[in-house]
């Protein structure tokens, strides 16, 4: 390992540098005037330092944590996020054709995939899966994720899912907002703290099951023994390192079987469940009806077409992880989707900018996966609620002067520096 030594103790001062090679970025924060030794990895041959100055503790982009085992529908709430904010998310234009990161003009999803510190030869040899703590570099996705908040440009490594292997870092810009998906968003406790606002997807089982089976053999060719291997290979490490992170979420989308019939293992009848935690900043749970009541409404009939078994709504208070949450329940599916604007006028507290456009965003993407049931409607409500969080944060680092100004700053970066090995 080689040490990249640069005498630059004047211009460090009062400032917050990035610190980028071709294979490793770190973040330093120089306060005091100091002398700046960076340690590189072996075959980078340049490093590039990347500084602005610290104006006060306002942050610049708004950062999204969200979790969910592999084939949960990360991708399918991304989109219908992006949906949200009137864009549409794609890899960035030239880049690695196997990047996993989309851009949007608000947002940047990043995939936590890409900080596997392990290959799948690695991984292999070690026996260890992806969802191992020991798989992953949480110390590098935290001085990403922190750079990215305060305005810095990181070189991220991609983890290439068609080859298994680590590629060449990509260049991620600070996005108005960055969503961090994958296994471990809220793992380290260090990434947590930076979150402001996290989502857990909580898909049962039984209905993982199904989805999976339905992608991995339609769309990538695996045999249903080789799914179900894969499973239950990874069912230890889910619930040792990935379930146990929906403690830390805001709101958990959880996804059952329905009840609505006796004994049903079809799984194609959804019972969903959004967990909205009370208490959150800039985040006030929707509700149905009345506020903190208990409401259960089978909303069939005049006004809602309904086939077999029916729709039925629940919403109350409950106790999740000793935390207060509000939880609306929808067990069933929408037949006419259209009429959700029945539904719709029931609903409070969602966050949307004109009576209507929850179900004009349902309509919207109806052919994305899960658009006649509680997971399009409860991602759907999310992702306004996050639009809604985005802007009042804005507003309030408007308000005041350091916000303000730092706001008027641009671009960030007041200093680049290059040093030889
Ligand atoms: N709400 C839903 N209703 C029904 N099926 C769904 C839903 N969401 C996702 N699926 C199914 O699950 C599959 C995986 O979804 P998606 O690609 O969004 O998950 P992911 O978490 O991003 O997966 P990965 O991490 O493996 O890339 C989809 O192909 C789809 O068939
Ligand atoms: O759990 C996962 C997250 O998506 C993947 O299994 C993990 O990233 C390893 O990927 P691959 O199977 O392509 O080597």
């Amino acid at each position: 390992m080689a040490a990249c030594t640069v005498h630059t103790t004047t211009q460090f001062l009062n400032t917050q540098c990035h610190i980028s090679s071709s294979s490793k970025s770190h973040l330093g924060h120089f306060p005091q005037k100091q002398q700046l030794v960076i340690f590189r990895r072996r075959r980078s041959s340049q490093c590039v330092i990347t500084c602005r100055a610290v104006g006060g503790d306002h942050d610049q982009t708004v950062v999204i944590g969200l979790a969910a085992d592999s084939g949960c529908g990360k991708s399918t709430f991304m989109r219908r996020l992006t949906s949200v904010f009137g864009g549409t998310a794609e890899p960035s234009k030239g880049g690695n054709p196997d990047s996993n990161t989309l851009i949007s003009d608000t947002t940047t999803v990043i995939c936590l995939d890409d900080y596997h510190s392990l290959d799948r030869n690695g991984r292999k040899e070690k026996g260890v899966t992806a969802l191992d703590p020991r798989s992953n570099d949480f110390d590098l996705m935290y001085e990403h994720v922190k750079a990215l908040k305060d305005g810095v440009s990181v070189e991220k490594p991609i983890y290439n899912h068609a080859t298994g292997l680590l590629d060449p870092p990509e260049l991620i810009k600070p996005p108005k907002i960055l969503v961090i998906e994958g296994l471990h968003p809220m793992f380290d406790p260090r990434v947590r703290e930076l979150l402001d606002f996290s989502i857990y997807l909580d898909i049962s089982n039984e209905v993982k099951f199904g989805w999976k089976i339905q992608r991995d053999m339609a769309e990538r060719g695996h045999s249903l023994g080789s799914i179900k291997a894969s499973i239950e290979a990874r069912k230890p490490d889910f619930e040792a390192y990935i379930d146990p992170q929906k403690q830390y979420a805001d709101a958990v989308i959880e996804v059952l079987p329905t009840q609505l019939i006796p004994d049903d293992n079809d799984g194609k009848i959804l019972r969903v469940r959004l967990i909205q935690k009370e208490g959150v900043k800039h985040f006030s749970p929707s509700y149905l009806f009345d506020e903190g009541s208990t409401i259960s409404w089978i909303p069939c009939g005049r006004k809602l077409t309904c086939s077999y078994p029916g729709i039925k709504f629940s919403y109350g208070p409950e106790t999740y992880y000793g935390h207060e949450v509000s939880v609306l329940e929808m067990d069933g599916q929408f037949d006419k989707l259209d009429e959700l604007i029945y539904v719709e006028s029931h609903l409070s507290n969602l966050s949307t900018k004109f009576y209507g456009e929850v179900t004009q965003q349902m309509l919207k993407n109806a052919d994305f996966p899960g658009s006649n049931n509680g997971t399009g409607l409860f991602q759907t409500i999310i992702g306004l609620k996050i639009r809604n969080l985005f802007e009042q944060i804005i507003a309030s680092r408007a308000k005041t002067p350091v916000g303000a100004a730092q706001a008027e700053r641009e671009p960030a970066i007041v200093h680049i520096e290059k040093g030889r090995l």
